[in-house]
């Protein structure tokens, strides 16, 4: 019995008991027990792969439990379906966006909700609800900008508006912060505090502790598909939570692992970063004058001039939505450049000479896409097809005409070995691996391909305090090797700890870019300010090339 109704209180606005669920051999939940008290934010964390989003997906109606009970404000409940969640005021904003691309947010928004008959009048009212909340809680979003156009950190907002305008009154967001600048989850945490305020209960999943140590109320930790542990916020710290999330003690932990799991500013001695290094030399791969305007006219890239230089990493910092994504698609070949020039090796390619993604990949280009639902994964087809995506045609895949399942198993395990994929199952369908460990697949199969030139996007979002080392070491190896990598991050920490040189973009235009030296407070504050379009970056003298065959380029 809840204590709460032992003292005449008010019931949990949920509470799941002895919860389990299965996948074929997989234990995804074992005998979860979870309260939830009402208008609090109740955090729930564990390592890629813990049980987490499985448990929140029973919830939500997208998975039914093997076994276990569901309570909402202390009835009994059957969920089984979003539709019977939605009724019971539980709203999801999902790791992976469930929008329809090609609608636009006010379309997005009113779907499954159209509000009667009389869709002009739904609409015209929906409307006038989604600018109310966009403007009580500063999710400011266009209502008629077509989904597919958004960067994916206004695509969250839409979700968001999504569910509130269904009036959930229990909100799961599953690593909402993911995408979003510091700026923008300082944001994200009002909004949530004001949802507390009027008695909205949240659930946060999240890798980061120190977002759960800023805003939650209570957490609750998974590992290994249980609950291993429920702590009042006030009284924990994240060293415990850090060693009741991996099972072992955070004294343990490498360096950057805690940095990572505690959130602690990587100031001072101790970068990850190998500055000894040589100086990086020749570029390449060159942008000039890029620019690229969207199907609806809208100009997403203006005069974008860059160079990746072999054994370089260039992070690209900046506010989601000023253009990163544009110019990945741009450098990937998704998309054509409308003006402008990119050069690889002795290859132009302009308007006139576009590269498509395999092309470009030939001339040993890999990416790792931001969004890799979308992009970087076919979901219904197997791990060991999605680990030779691409590369088909390659030795990995059998002997260039057919595809050999033998080859494909063999090489997707090896894969899966070294990138601590779990489980490491190359048969089982991409849908049946969680998140973190879809983006693990992805890095190990661009990373094996030994690219000259790697564009990789959001490259840890989503992926637990363990695997962030290990992809940070990856990358970082890779460069090391020689590769000229393009590193876009929201995560401003992420930038500062990899990245030898930082530009910014703004409005779809690099503002500035600088050398970086090591992570002082100076680059913190002046990259934040330049994010927000209000500064220009100065290089320091004393780091300015003295004769940088890209002078007049983003260096400059
Ligand atoms: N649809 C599915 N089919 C098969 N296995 C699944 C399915 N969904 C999840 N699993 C497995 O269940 C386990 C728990 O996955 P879940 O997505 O709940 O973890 P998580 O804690 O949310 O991880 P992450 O932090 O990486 O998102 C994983 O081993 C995953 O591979």
């Amino acid at each position: 019995m809840n204590p709460d109704d032992r003292a005449g209180g008010t019931p949990p606005a949920v509470r799941l008991s002895g919860i389990s669920k299965r996948f074929g051999a997989v234990q995804a939940n074992r005998d979860v027990d979870l309260e939830v008290a009402r208008g609090s934010i109740h955090g729930i964390i564990g390592e890629n792969g813990a049980g987490k989003s499985t448990l929140v997906s029973i919830l939500y109606g997208f998975y039914e439990a093997d076994a276990g009970r569901i309570e909402i404000d202390g009835h009994v409940v059957a969920i089984r379906s979003s539709a019977a969640a939605i009724a019971q005021g539980i709203g999801m904003v999902h790791q992976h966006f469930m929008l329809v691309p090609t609608f636009t947010v006010l379309e997005n928004v009113m779907l499954g909700a159209e509000g009667g008959p009389l869709l002009a009048r739904g609409a015209a009212e929906t409307r006038a609800e989604l600018l109310d909340l966009s403007t009580a809680y500063g999710l400011e979003v266009d209502p008629d900008a077509k989904v597919g156009d958004l960067a994916v950190g206004l695509q969250q907002r839409v979700e968001i508006l999504k569910a509130l305008r269904r009036g959930a009154r229990i909100l799961i967001l599953d690593e909402p912060t993911g995408v979003l600048t510091p700026d923008e989850t300082g944001r994200l945490f009002d909004i949530l505090r004001g949802l507390r305020r009027e008695g909205v209960t949240i659930l946060l999943i999240t890798h980061k502790l120190r977002e759960i140590m800023a805003v939650t109320d209570r957490v609750s930790v998974m590992r290994q598909g249980e609950m291993v542990a429920h702590r009042e916020t006030a009284s924990t710290t994240p060293e415990e939570l850090a060693e009741l999330m991996v099972g072992r003690r955070v004294a343990a932990m490498p360096r950057r692992e805690l940095v990572a799991a505690l959130g602690v500013d990587a100031g001072g001695g101790g970068t990850p970063r190998a500055r000894s290094r040589p100086q990086p030399n020749a570029g390449a791969l060159e942008v000039r004058g890029l620019g690229w305007r969207d199907a609806r006219g809208i100009t997403r890239l203006s005069d974008v001039s860059l160079t990746l230089r072999e054994g370089e990493i260039l992070g690209l910092a900046g506010v989601a939505g000023n253009g990163q994504s544009e110019l990945l698609d741009v450098l990937s070949g998704i998309a054509t450049p409308q003006s402008g020039v990119i050069r690889i090796g002795e290859r132009i390619i302009n308007r006139d000479r576009p590269a498509g993604p395999a092309e470009l990949r030939a001339l040993g280009l890999a990416h790792v896409p931001e969004d890799r639902h979308r992009r970087g994964v076919v979901l219904g087809f197997t791990a060991q097809e999605n680990a030779v995506l691409g590369y088909q045609h390659g030795p990995a895949a059998g002997d260039g005409r057919l595809l050999s399942p033998a080859a494909l198993a063999c090489h997707c395990a090896a894969l899966m070995k070294r990138f601590d994929v779990r489980p490491a199952a190359p048969g089982l369908r991409m849908s049946g691996f969680s998140g973190g460990n879809q983006q693990k697949l992805v890095l190990a199969r661009e990373i094996e391909a030994e690219p000259r030139i790697l564009l990789v996007g959001q490259p840890t979002r989503g992926v637990d305090i363990g695997a962030i080392e290990f992809i940070h070491g990856e990358i970082l190896k890779l460069r090391d090797q020689g590769c000229a990598i393009l590193l876009v991050s929201v995560e401003l920490d992420e930038i500062l700890a990899l990245a030898d040189r930082v530009a910014v973009m703004n409005a779809g235009r690099i503002v500035g870019e600088r050398r970086l030296s090591g992570i002082d407070a100076e680059d913190r504050s002046e990259i934040g300010l330049m994010m927000a379009g209000i500064a220009r970056i100065r290089e320091p003298a004393a780091a300015r090339p003295a004769a940088s065959p890209e002078a007049g380029s983003a260096e400059a």
